[in-house]
């Protein structure tokens, strides 16, 4: 009997070795895929930790403490919201040590469990970025208030009447809020300038005010306040204040625990700014009128490590940091102060101001007429478009499509890929075995693509910096719709084929008009509204699907800012009026037309949490963008131009090409797609 027990055992240990090897493996490749991450299979002296990451809910006291059972850690990398750490030990051997004794351990966060799994990792970059540049205009004064002023303060906000109106639930779910001189209006974000509210501003604010008029914060004594008290796991959507509504600049004194509020410019670029307690930030020209501010709701911030209790004012892009640590948020009051405006705003920045655009609708494009015109559309319905909605976009686009992925883990080790039109990168690390180039029009896309590791330039997908034949292989996805003539799309195709060597073979993606094939709708029909709510993100095939869709707040949103910012195009209606015009299309309808401008409806922050979340990277998930609260983010919406296919023109276009065969063309969820060979140069 002794020794058959003997053997089971050792077959069973041998099973969860196995079993840990295979995880082990599996989350080495999500690193890769998703983090631009690559492991090594000797040792070094580093380790990725995968699931050690702030992002799921470890702390850095946590992790640290467990790493040290293995030897002295050198540096521990915890980016903010990442899934994953990266740890160097002083030694090898302690690398080594740790990549034996921790795989597969478990860690208790919070009620969930994560368990790490650890692989090599060449070098680690252990450049701790310093404070980023707070957005243009915006101000923090550090103890604004004594600790003796800010108890008077929270006394003297009167809840009472608040707390009859609201439901227990409601009041659970939302931060609360209250106005005193005006009631600022969530329905048309706006206020009622004509019926101020009696009792104006609490007496026990007037110092506040006093100050910040000594202090020069402001000139004009602020006659509306709004005074929001958030819970832990409670926050505010990215909005701008609406311009017509108060003047610049915008006062907010930040009573009671710290918190984290994001900045986001509309090209994507994000700061995120550590209030603490007893600060007053002062919201001014740029930061005021172009960038959105919001709070993420969730329960934990993450903080730079140094000090994170400390009531200093870090302000920073947390991305560039190195040590960050979590900080749980507490009850948090803020006052914000703000001054009626009583005439049109007229600042600098009309692409997002609700003043401007009352005139006539812009006239619509129509379809060029020659060479020069399809470049001008193009360049403001097409490139402008996708450096403005970067950040936005690629939040959207995850997950390879299987089909795309299946055509690139075919290449043979060593193949030589160009991605012409690369976006964010995401199939640029599909095969680690290829050699894979990205290029788009895009700068802010191709700084996304490096930012993850992967190899981009700046390039028209009509004439890319490569020498003649120097392809493998080629994939355009999603890209070739977006050319305005059928010559140009047409050059686009020859370009892939230049670059491809003989016998090489290109992978081309475009949107088809037949949005229902072989009685099977897309999911860009299925997916309704109701099914897809403001900021649910989820990533599949059908490319144009997650943030281009109209949300639920837009037909209820009649106050809503639309920027239409370098389109200038957001009330184009088109149809009678405008003959010859192109049409705007309505997200989520079939097509009616085969050249027509497609919305974007940019989002904020929010909505990035969310997808985090649902990313199955164990994410601490971010409480949804709470499409209930009573802030209706501003949405901007972009247009941008499109050439729907219809079937067998694609393949049309691939046949007038000399020297090229068409070896399978399908249907792949409203995308026509064709997979063509170089047959000869
Ligand atoms: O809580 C804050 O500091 C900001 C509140 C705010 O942005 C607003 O009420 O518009
Ligand atoms: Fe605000």
């Amino acid at each position: 009997m002794e020794p058959r027990l003997e053997n089971v055992k050792a077959v069973r240990r041998s099973k969860e070795e196995k079993k840990l090897l295979r995880k082990q493996i599996k989350a080495s490749h999500t690193l890769l895929k998703h983090e631009g991450i690559s492991t090594v299979s000797k040792p070094t002296k580093s380790l990725v930790v995968a699931n050690g990451g702030l992002g799921n809910g470890v702390s850095r006291e946590q992790l640290q403490a467990v790493l040290e059972e293995a030897g002295e850690v050198g540096s521990l990398i915890m980016h903010p919201h990442k899934p994953y750490a990266l740890v160097t030990y002083r030694t090898e051997v302690s690398a080594q040590t740790g990549h034996v004794l921790l795989n597969g351990r478990q860690l208790q966060c919070g009620d969930q469990v994560v368990t790490l799994y650890l692989s090599f990792v060449d070098s680690v970059d252990t450049e701790s970025g310093g404070c980023a540049a707070l957005p243009p205009g915006l101000v923090l004064v550090e103890e604004f208030v004594s600790p003796e002023e800010e108890v008077l303060l929270l006394d003297a906000i009167d809840w009472k009447s608040h707390d009859e109106e609201v439901t227990v639930q409601k009041a659970l779910k939302h931060r609360k809020v209250k106005h005193y001189g005006y009631e600022f209006r969530y329905d048309n974000n706006n206020v009622d300038k004509d019926k101020p509210l009696p009792g104006g501003l609490p007496p026990a604010c007037a110092f506040v005010l006093e100050r910040c008029v000594r202090d020069r914060h402001v000139y004009v004594v602020p006659d509306q306040l709004t005074v929001n008290q958030y819970q832990a796991g409670q926050g505010i959507p990215p909005h701008v204040d609406t311009h017509s509504a108060f003047e610049d600049p915008i006062l907010s004194l930040s009573l009671g625990a710290k918190t984290v509020m994001d900045f986001r410019h509309p090209n994507g670029c994000s700061v995120a700014v550590v209030l603490p307690g007893r600060s007053l930030l002062v919201m001014k020209g740029e930061s005021r009128y172009l960038w959105t501010h919001g709070i993420t709701p969730r329960k934990f911030d993450v903080v730079p490590a140094c000090d994170p209790e400390s009531p200093v004012a870090l302000t920073s892009d947390l991305s560039n940091y190195s040590n960050l640590t979590l900080s749980r948020r507490g009850t948090r009051t803020s006052l914000t102060f703000r001054k009626v405006r009583r005439t049109p705003c007229d600042c600098a920045h009309p692409s997002a101001c609700d003043s401007r655009q009352v005139p006539a609708p812009p006239s619509p494009p129509s379809l060029p007429r020659s060479r020069t015109d399809a470049c001008r559309l193009e360049a403001k319905f097409v490139h402008s478009v996708y450096n403005e909605i970067a950040g936005h976009f690629s939040d959207t686009r995850h997950s390879p499509w299987p089909r795309v992925r299946h055509f690139l883990t075919l290449l043979a080790p060593g193949s030589v890929v160009a991605d012409v039109g690369s976006g964010n990168g995401k199939y640029l690390g599909v095969n680690p075995d290829a050699f894979a180039m990205g290029c788009d029009r895009s700068t802010a896309l191709v700084q996304i693509c490096s930012e993850r590791g992967f190899q981009a330039f700046v390039s028209d997908a009509l004439s890319v910096p490569l020498r003649s034949g120097v392809c493998d292989a080629c994939i355009s996805i999603a890209v070739i719709h977006h050319l305005s003539t059928q010559e140009r799309r047409q050059a686009a195709i020859e370009e892939l084929v230049r670059l491809l060597r003989p016998g090489g073979r290109a992978l081309i993606y475009v949107w088809a008009m037949e949005q229902e094939y072989n009685k099977q709708k897309s999911k860009y029909l299925k997916e309704t509204r109701e099914q897809a709510p403001s900021g649910s993100y989820t990533d599949n095939h059908d490319q144009e699907t997650k943030g281009c869709e109209a949300t639920a707040t837009d037909s209820h949103n009649p106050g809503q800012q639309y920027s239409g910012i370098s389109t200038q195009c957001s009330k184009v209606h088109p149809g009678k009026d405008s003959p010859g015009k192109l049409s705007v299309h309505t997200n989520r309808t079939a097509f009616n037309s085969q050249d027509l401008l497609v919305p974007w409806h940019l989002k904020g922050e929010g909505a990035e949490g969310v997808k985090k979340g649902g990313q199955g990277s164990k994410m601490i998930r971010d409480h949804p963008a709470d499409t209930q609260d009573p802030v209706l983010a501003p949405c901007p919406v972009f247009h941008r131009f499109y050439h729907v296919f219809q079937q067998g023109e694609l393949e049309e276009l691939c046949a007038r090409i000399i020297g090229v065969t068409v070896e399978c063309s399908y249907h792949d969820q409203g995308n026509w797609c064709v997979i063509l060979e170089k047959t000869r140069d």
